[in-house]
């Protein structure tokens, strides 16, 4: 129990904002009429090669003071050093979360401790020097063949992390060695790749902090089989062929898998905040040791920012207020992700499970029942189809979808006309953000279809067709180009945004008691 515990809504910055909320509030034109002026200022925040733009969110200037009103009594920042002492903010579980150690192990006086530290230098060792003997070719397969092809095999926190870097890093993947994904049980998903594959020169990573995970196991049995139909029949054949990465070493090494081709990671990290430990293993064999640890340096950027800033000029903290305001204020129950990068692909999917499964959540930290809204619904993924998908919900329909729109913004792609495609996709970027948030209002409808020939009787039968609300509030996310860096950056930035908006609602991030019920339900139905 926590007993000095209040409820959100009952505190008086809540009860502020749903004052500011319940007055009329001015339109995204109005807000936004006014140019680079003070509001727009207090909305734009630069850190780590990111730049966030959220000018295009609903609040003015009384609106965001109370949110970091509310910041301020939750003791959200607060939380985030308690979170970094490495105390059990994982309450349910009774750990502590510390993945930001992960990517800090190199400080000096780390709040966690050195001891974490030197645990985590010590395993990120190991499975970069892995990386590199799979990249460099010393890593040899049982017949002495160079591997070319590396397998992941894991489901939810480990696979859509590194599934999510590897695209995004696409420019500075290894062409020699090929790493691929598989997390669905279902046959065809795993035969689809293996038949590519040449088992001599083939490595499976099977990640699973448990290693019980049904799904992962009844492909990781997969492979093995069809190593040794292939040949490879016997553990010591394996045995170059099959890395672990889990929490539960006991549990692998019972099942065949080498002690110094298993890497570890902790009881503290989560499956959805664990592609900076070994589980991030495949992206170091992708893009090098080197990038990884760039990648690292990227998310420990924001985090000292993070830590450091202040409340009005943090900016995980400020899009987990904007986000309290449209979710709890404004109403909006779901949050789109529209990236503008094609290897942006797996983002979305990526955030779904890391906020999805962090605050889905009806239960307070001190075990009473929640009486507002948590979580949204987050989803997307690319903007530009989505544009030509469901946009027309966006604009249209009857439900109001605030939007964090993804942007890079230098090219780098070794194409003639690559500018050309990068011009393409910003322009769209910027135009529907600027048309979700300002809409066309039915005066300006009516003279646009005036002047496009209309008579009065047609113009009364379009003018509501042709008029656009607007007034959807959007950010916009801009990385100044898709690197090592700025992914880590990025990805740290949406967890401690997660981690605010928790902290905001008073619901535990770490645990996911819900999909443990599934699980176990599972186990039940196979041995009733
Ligand atoms: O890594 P594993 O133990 O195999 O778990 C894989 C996944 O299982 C569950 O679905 C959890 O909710 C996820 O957070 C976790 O990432």
């Amino acid at each position: 129990m926590t007993p000095t515990f209040v409820p959100p809504q009952q505190r008086a910055a809540w009860v502020h904002l749903q004052q500011l909320a319940s007055q009329p509030l001015p339109h995204l034109r109005e807000l936004l009429a006014g140019g680079h002026n003070v509001r727009h200022a207090s909305l734009q925040f630069e850190v780590a090669g990111l730049r966030l733009d959220a000018s295009r969110q609903q609040v003015t200037p009384e609106v965001l003071a109370a949110l970091l009103d509310l910041a301020q009594e939750s003791g959200v920042l607060a939380q985030a050093q308690a979170q970094a002492r490495g105390e059990h903010i994982n309450r349910t579980e009774d750990r502590a979360a510390l993945h930001v150690a992960l990517r800090g192990s190199h400080m000096a006086q780390p709040p966690w401790g050195e001891h974490i530290s030197d645990l985590v230098q010590a395993e990120l060792e190991r499975f970069l020097g892995a990386a590199e003997r799979i990249r460099n070719g010393q890593w040899r397969g049982f017949r002495g063949r160079r591997i070319t092809n590396v397998v992941n095999i894991g489901i939810g926190g480990s696979d859509l992390g590194p599934r999510m870097a590897v695209q995004a890093l696409d420019a500075y993947c290894d062409p020699d060695v090929r790493v691929h994904f598989i997390s669905n049980p279902d046959a065809w998903s795993l035969h689809s790749i293996l038949r590519w594959l040449n088992p001599d020169q083939t490595i499976f990573v099977v990640q699973s902090k448990t290693f019980t995970t049904q799904e992962t196991m009844t492909l990781a049995a997969s492979v093995k089989r069809w190593l040794a139909d292939h040949g490879l029949v016997s553990e010591a054949q394996q045995v170059p062929h099959l890395i672990a990465v889990t929490a539960s070493p006991q549990i692998s090494a019972g099942q065949g898998y080498a002690a110094e081709n298993t890497f570890g990671f902790w009881d503290w990290v989560g499956g959805r905040y664990s592609v900076w430990s070994a589980i991030g293993l495949p992206l170091a064999i992708a893009i090098g040791p080197d990038r990884f640890r760039e990648f690292l340096a990227g998310g420990h950027a924001m985090d000292k920012h993070f830590w450091r800033a202040a409340p009005a000029r943090n900016m995980p903290l400020m899009m987990a207020l904007l986000g309290v305001w449209n979710r709890n204020f404004l109403s909006c129950p779901t949050h789109l992700i529209a990236a503008y990068a094609s290897r942006m692909f797996h983002f979305a999917r990526f955030l779904q499970q890391l906020d999805m499964e962090s605050n889905g959540k009806s239960t307070h930290v001190d075990g009473s029942p929640v009486e507002i809204d948590t979580g949204p619904i987050v989803w997307g993924g690319l903007g530009i189809e989505g544009q030509h998908a469901y946009f027309q919900l966006l604009h249209q329909g009857q439900h109001r979808v605030p939007v964090d729109f993804i942007g890079v913004e230098s090219e780098d792609t070794p194409l003639p006309l690559a500018a050309e495609h990068h011009r393409v996709a910003l322009l769209n970027l910027q135009a529907q953000a600027q048309a979700l948030a300002l809409g066309r209002d039915a005066a300006a409808t009516e003279t646009e279809l005036r002047a496009a020939g209309l008579g009065d009787a047609h113009i009364a039968e379009m003018l509501n067709h042709r008029t656009f609300r607007g007034n959807v509030p959007n950010s916009s996310l801009w990385l100044e180009a898709l690197t090592p860096h700025t992914l880590g950056a990025m990805v740290a930035l949406y967890e401690h945004k997660v981690f605010c908006q928790a902290a905001l609602w008073g619901v535990h991030a770490y645990d996911q008691w819900g999909v443990e019920l599934g699980k176990t339900m599972a186990k039940q139905m196979e041995n009733p």
